[in-house]
Order: C-alpha cells, then sequence, then structure tokens
C-alpha cells in the first residue's frame, strides 16, 4: 500500500505546471507557515516533503484535497481520499504495531544535543556549561493540596490533615508512587522565580535522552511555553507541531497508542501569552487537525488528544490557577536548595578553595544565606562575591533582593571593563556600559508590560540598541532559540534570566523618574501633566505601580514591583549611582508608600498577591511583622488555607525580615499544627520566640 508521500507525489504528478503553480500560490496564501521564498522553485517532490513535515502525513493529504477541489480537480481530490482512506483502514487492519525505535533515537538524539548544556548568565557572553557539571540535587517536594482554590477549602482542610510534604525525585514523578501504587499522568510543578523548575524539566529530559531514566517512555516533547509564544496565533496540528521542532524531515506520522509512551513536557506557564480556554466545548480528538496552540494544550490537558499521553507543566505560583485543579493528578513544588545542596552548588561550580570563602562570607550575613535556597541567587553570589574574594574585608553583603541584583549589575560592568581592556576598538562599548543598561531597561520594561519576554532584533533596534555591538549581551541579554532563525529567519532574543528583566526593567522605570521627571505608567499627557504637578510624585508612581501590578491575572509584574520598591530606597542609591553615574540623587518620603501597600494587604484576596505586598514592604525595610501577624490571624491570609507554595512564600519573606530575627510571637502564628511545621525554620532564626 502506497504511503501519504507517495499518493500526494502521484496526485501532483498529474497536474500540467501551470496548475502546480496555482496549487503551490493556495498553499502559500491559505498557511501561513509556507513562505512565498520556499515554493519558489520547489518542484513535485518538494511541495510533498513541504507538506507533510508541516501537516504531517494525515493533514498533508487533507490539505491537498482541500486544495484541488479549490482548483476544480475534483476527480483527482476524490481520488487521492478513497486511496488514503482505504490505506488508513488496511493499515489499522493489517499493520502490525507501528516499530517507533528509530524515531525515538532520533530524538532522544536531538534533544541530548539540545539539553546537555546550559546557558550560565555570567558575563562571558552567553557561555554555555554542561548541565551534568553544575546541576546540584534540588529539594522538590509533593503536595497534594498545593495551591488550590479558595472553592475547595473543606475538601482541602481535610485532606491536609495528618499529611506533610514528601521529599520527591524528578525522575520519579511519572513512575508509580511506592504508597499508593498510583501513576501520575498531569504533573503541575510550582516554584518561585529562579528556584530551578526550568533545570529540573532539562535534567529530566537529558537522563531520557542519555539512556539513563524513565526508558518505557518513548517520545517526550519539551513545549516550553516561551518557545510557543512564537507561534502566535498560527494553526498546526499536533503532529506538524511536534514535526516542526523535533523531526526535520516530517518523519513522524503517528503516536504511539499506549499509557504512558508519550510525554508532553510544558515549561513556564507564567510566561505564555495567550488564552487557554478551557470552558470551550471543542473536544479535538484528531493529532491531525489544525488547531491553535492553546487549543492543542487544552485538549491535552483535557485527554481528548492522545489521552495516554503524560504531561509536566511547570509555572510560579501566580500563575498556576490558570489550569483547573481538576485535570491534575499531582502537584509538587520545587523548593530550591537546602543548606547542604546549597553549599555543594558552590563547590561544583567553583574550585575548592573559592567555594569555601563564599560559604564563609554567605553564612555570616544569614538573608544572603537564607536567599541561597534559590539557585538563581547562588549564581548572581557566586557572579558578585568572585571578585571581592581577593580582599580581606568584604565590606557590604547585600541583604535584599535589591541589593543582590544591583551588585549583580555592578558586577556585569566591571567583568565588561576587564573584558575589554586592551580592545581599544570596543573599549567605547565598554565605557557605555550604563549606556546599555538604560537602553536594556526600556527594551525590558516594554516588553514585560506586554508579558513579553522574547524580542527581536527590530524590538532591540526601537530601543536604540545596535545588536552587532558585541556588550549588548555581556550577562544580560543574549541571543536563543537558534533553531527558530531556521524557521523565521530572524534571530530571537532575550534576557539570561526573567528576573534580570524585571530587575533593569524596574531600575530604567525608577531612573526615568528621578531624571527625567517621567511616570511611564501614565498613557496621557493630561495625566503627566497632573502627576508632574503633584506633591508626591514618587508616591504617585508607587501607587501606579501597585495598581498595575494587581491587575496581572499571571502576576508577571510581581519581581518588577519589588525590585521598583527596593530601588525607591535611599540606601540603595548609592550603590546605584555606581551604576548609573548621572542619576539625581534627592530623598524621598516612602512612609505613604508603606501605608498604601498596608491598605491593600487588608483588601487582597489573593494570598499570592498579598505576599507579594508583604515582600515589597520588606524591600522597602518596613517593619511589617505586626500586619503579617493582623493578616494571618484576621483571616485575610489565613494560615490554613495556604498552599504549599504560598507557605515558603511566606516563610522566606519572614526569614528575610531584620525584625523576625529579634523575636518572634509563635502564639499569633499558631492556628494549627500545621502552620506551626511550616514556621520551624523561622522559630529556628529567631533569637527569642515567645
Ligand atoms: N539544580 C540546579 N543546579 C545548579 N544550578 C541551578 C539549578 N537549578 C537552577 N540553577 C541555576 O539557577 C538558574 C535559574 O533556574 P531556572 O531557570 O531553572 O529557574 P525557574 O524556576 O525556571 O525560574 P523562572 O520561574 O524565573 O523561569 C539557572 O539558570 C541555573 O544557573
Amino acid at each position: 500500500m502506497a504511503n501519504a508521500k507517495q499518493l500526494l507525489k502521484n496526485s501532483l504528478d498529474e497536474l500540467v505546471d501551470a496548475e502546480l503553480k496555482e496549487f503551490q500560490w493556495y498553499l502559500i496564501n491559505d498557511h501561513r507557515d509556507i513562505s512565498k521564498a520556499e515554493m519558489e522553485n520547489a518542484d513535485r517532490l518538494k511541495t510533498v516533503d513541504k507538506m507533510v513535515s508541516c501537516f504531517g502525513p494525515k493533514g498533508a493529504v487533507k490539505t491537498t484535497v482541500d486544495i484541488l477541489r479549490k482548483i476544480n480537480q475534483n476527480e483527482l481530490a476524490e481520488e487521492l481520499e478513497n486511496k488514503h482512506k482505504q490505506g488508513a483502514v488496511l493499515e489499522t487492519c493489517k499493520s502490525p504495531p507501528f516499530d517507533y525505535t528509530n524515531t525515538s533515537r532520533e530524538l532522544k538524539k536531538k534533544l541530548k544535543e539540545d539539553y546537555e548544556k546550559i546557558l550560565v548568565g555570567n558575563s562571558q557572553t552567553g557561555h554555555k556549561k554542561y548541565l551534568e557539571d553544575i546541576y546540584t540535587d534540588l529539594y522538590v517536594v509533593e503536595n497534594e493540596t498545593g495551591g488550590r482554590e479558595r472553592q475547595h477549602e473543606v475538601i482541602q482542610m481535610e485532606s491536609k490533615h495528618n499529611q506533610q510534604d514528601r521529599p520527591l525525585k524528578c525522575n520519579d514523578m511519572f513512575k508509580v508512587q511506592p504508597d499508593t501504587g498510583r501513576k501520575h499522568r498531569r504533573v503541575l510543578t510550582l516554584g518561585i522565580a529562579g528556584v530551578g523548575k526550568t533545570v529540573s524539566v532539562n535534567k529530566f529530559i537529558l537522563d531520557w535522552a542519555d539512556g539513563k531514566d524513565n526508558q518505557e517512555i518513548v517520545f517526550i516533547f519539551p513545549l516550553p511555553f516561551r518557545r510557543l509564544n512564537l507561534i502566535k496565533e498560527k494553526k498546526y496540528s499536533l503532529i506538524g507541531l511536534l514535526n516542526k521542532y523535533f523531526f526535520s524531515s516530517g518523519e513522524l506520522s503517528s503516536l504511539p497508542k499506549k499509557q504512558g509512551k508519550v510525554m508532553f513536557i510544558f515549561d513556564g506557564l507564567d510566561e505564555y501569552r495567550f488564552k487557554l480556554n478551557f470552558k470551550k466545548d471543542d473536544g479535538f480528538t484528531d493529532v491531525n487537525k489544525e488547531m491553535t496552540v492553546s487549543e492543542i494544550i487544552t485538549n491535552l490537558l483535557k485527554r481528548h488528544l492522545v489521552p495516554s499521553s503524560l504531561m509536566w507543566i511547570t509555572s510560579r505560583p501566580a500563575a498556576s490557577s490558570l489550569i483547573p485543579r481538576d485535570l491534575i493528578d499531582q502537584v509538587t513544588e520545587v523548593r530550591g536548595f537546602n543548606d547542604e545542596q546549597k553549599e555543594h552548588y558552590f563547590i561544583k561550580n567553583s574550585s575548592p578553595e573559592v567555594a569555601r570563602n563564599i560559604i564563609g562570607h554567605i553564612k555570616k550575613s544569614r538573608s544572603l544565606y537564607i536567599m541561597c535556597h534559590i539557585p538563581v541567587f547562588c549564581l548572581v553570589s557566586l557572579t558578585v562575591l568572585q571578585p571581592l574574594l581577593g580582599q580581606e574585608s568584604n565590606e557590604k553583603t547585600p541583604t535584599t533582593l535589591t541589593e543582590m541584583y544591583i551588585n549583580f549589575l555592578l558586577s556585569q560592568k566591571q567583568q565588561m571593563k576587564e573584558k575589554y581592556r586592551n580592545d581599544t576598538e570596543s573599549e567605547a562599548n565598554a565605557c557605555s556600559f550604563d549606556e546599555i543598561v538604560l537602553k536594556l531597561g526600556k527594551l525590558a520594561f516594554k516588553q514585560l508590560q506586554k508579558g513579553q519576554l522574547i524580542f527581536y532584533k527590530t524590538d532591540l533596534e526601537k530601543c536604540g540598541l545596535d545588536v552587532r555591538q558585541g556588550s549588548v549581551f555581556s550577562g544580560l541579554c543574549t541571543r536563543m532559540f537558534q533553531e527558530e532563525n531556521h524557521y523565521s529567519g530572524e534571530q530571537v532574543y532575550s534576557f539570561v534570566h526573567l528576573s534580570v528583566q524585571e530587575f533593569i526593567a524596574a531600575l530604567y522605570v525608577f531612573f526615568t523618574y528621578k531624571n527625567k521627571k517621567a511616570n511611564l505608567f501614565l498613557d496621557s499627557w493630561k495625566k503627566e501633566l497632573k502627576w508632574k504637578l503633584s506633591e508626591k510624585p514618587l508616591f504617585k508612581l508607587h501607587t501606579a505601580a501597585v495598581k498595575k501590578t494587581l491587575q496581572s491575572k499571571n502576576g508577571h509584574l510581581d519581581l518588577f514591583l519589588r525590585f521598583l520598591m527596593g530601588l525607591s530606597l535611599e540606601s540603595n542609591q548609592s550603590d546605584m549611582k555606581e551604576l548609573l553615574p548621572w542619576l539625581k540623587l534627592k530623598t524621598d518620603m516612602i512612609k505613604d508608600t508603606t501605608d498604601y501597600i498596608k491598605k491593600k494587604i487588608e483588601e487582597e484576596n489573593s494570598a499570592e498577591r498579598t505576599i507579594n505586598l508583604f515582600h515589597c514592604l520588606n524591600e522597602l525595610n518596613d517593619d511589617f511583622v505586626e500586619e503579617l501577624q493582623k493578616s494571618l490571624s484576621s483571616g485575610n491570609l489565613t494560615a490554613q488555607d495556604l498552599s504549599s507554595a504560598q507557605w515558603s512564600g511566606l516563610v522566606f519573606v519572614l526569614l528575610m525580615s531584620e525584625e523576625i530575627q529579634e523575636k518572634f510571637e509563635l502564639q499569633k502564628y499558631r492556628r494549627s499544627d500545621e502552620a506551626l511545621m511550616r514556621l520551624i525554620p523561622v522559630v529556628k532564626n529567631t533569637t527569642r520566640a515567645l
């Protein structure tokens, strides 16, 4: 029996050249993923290959039938349709189960190449390291009730009874659970920014591609949301999408049907820019049917498409509610490094001597040591502290998020200077680091507002950045997804880590306020004028930023807001001056802002948002512990209702607070045994637990 490619070739052979041209014209105009250039000199064979790689075999037959009808080749269309149907029937009746061994091997080879190295966001421009060399085990827990919706409070409280977080190995996440004998098929993994979700996913993929674990899975398809954003509203069949990303010659024509043989990994739900509509009752079951990426995702999750597949989704907690919890079998949380893992990270990522110095140094500053439970802070600490290690005294150790990132940028500046020291041509680049930071800031802010985390050359140019300048990429911004260039013909860029984009965006907003007297949240000159004439412009800027942040459904401005608050603190501004020498210093009052945030905390329903507002108060050096206690006991932030990820956030913000070191009024928090358990790290660090 002829395969789809042969059938298509036979049909196109029947067309004369002018008809073929007309056929290709429809192909280009009806399907945006086939470009004019690709069809320019394409003969029949090339046209067939292109269609199969874009739409998959079944989709290509359907497309051909449709176009043949449009060009009045109805008989040919019918013949093709019938022959293809007969073939499909024969195949299901007679053919033995499809052998996926070679396709699986090919996928493993590709994924190994793609995932064996990760970009390490330090100043060695776009430097990649072997994942195995930097990877340190993370603390991941199983948490069945984490982040449940409020309407399920009763069930949540019941199921939480007697339940504790269980540490879990990522590689075991989809295996039969030893205690219950169950196998989870839809897992949602939560974790705060930079805690290691992407790295965990990458390690899982690499271990599979290397043949080390989870070998019963035949295909793993990593589809990061960041990359899916690039597809925009373009329609693909699932098979077409997989062929586009993983099989350049379009050889994937079907998927294994047995349970657990195919796995989809969607990393970074918080970064997805399109709506996921779970209410729409589309029920698409055909892997060859063209649909939007959002429809592919919702239909996979609702078990319409490839119902036997495994799915792993990762997200920052603020965006986790975008997926209805009844579609998820298991929620897990990446908690970052425990103390032992932190130290192991530094040992693995530097020489033993340097590691000893760094560990000694961060241990002296309790807050910094705590912050290092987040791997991206370990990375920042490594970058910031390495150059300081030669000196005897380590004057100022950063203690807040904002201080850490200011220092991170300063160290980038220093390293860039050293890099270009003997390079006269590039010296100019090194000198204008501050200028580059502001231009990158403009880019970061504009794009962050739109929820855009990857940009094109034109976006960079609009902000005055010349991509040919090597320094643009120095540790802050990087070229990414090389394979995308292949399809779109355009280079794609992003910041080395989302938190870097969030920080630089805040720096830009603050600098524009200070030096240009402008409020970037205002959209009309009338509002701008009113703001300029107001008595408290900084307060007004802050309130606009808080409002905007609270409006966001997926919390995409949360970290930005924390940075903006941190930068407004006078003590941080002298460090910033080193970064941006022409920054105008003037003391601003922040009391109005802290009062406003406290008012918002009282009004806010979402625990995530409330915790972020507490973080903001902490960045502003406010003594907010009283406030937090009030929130917990008033029921506004009810202790029993907090999910695991929310507890982590709360404990983190408590540990960061200087106030809590002095005294910690345990009785005010003790609403349940569980609450007490969760707060143990806080108690341990308190000099006097009341
Ligand atoms: N297990 C690990 N071992 C070593 N380094 C790690 C590990 N996990 C994370 N890192 C470091 O921290 C950085 C941030 O981690 P990652 O991108 O996985 O965070 P994330 O949770 O996906 O964050 P976000 O929500 O902001 O995307 C990595 O680029 C890496 O340098």
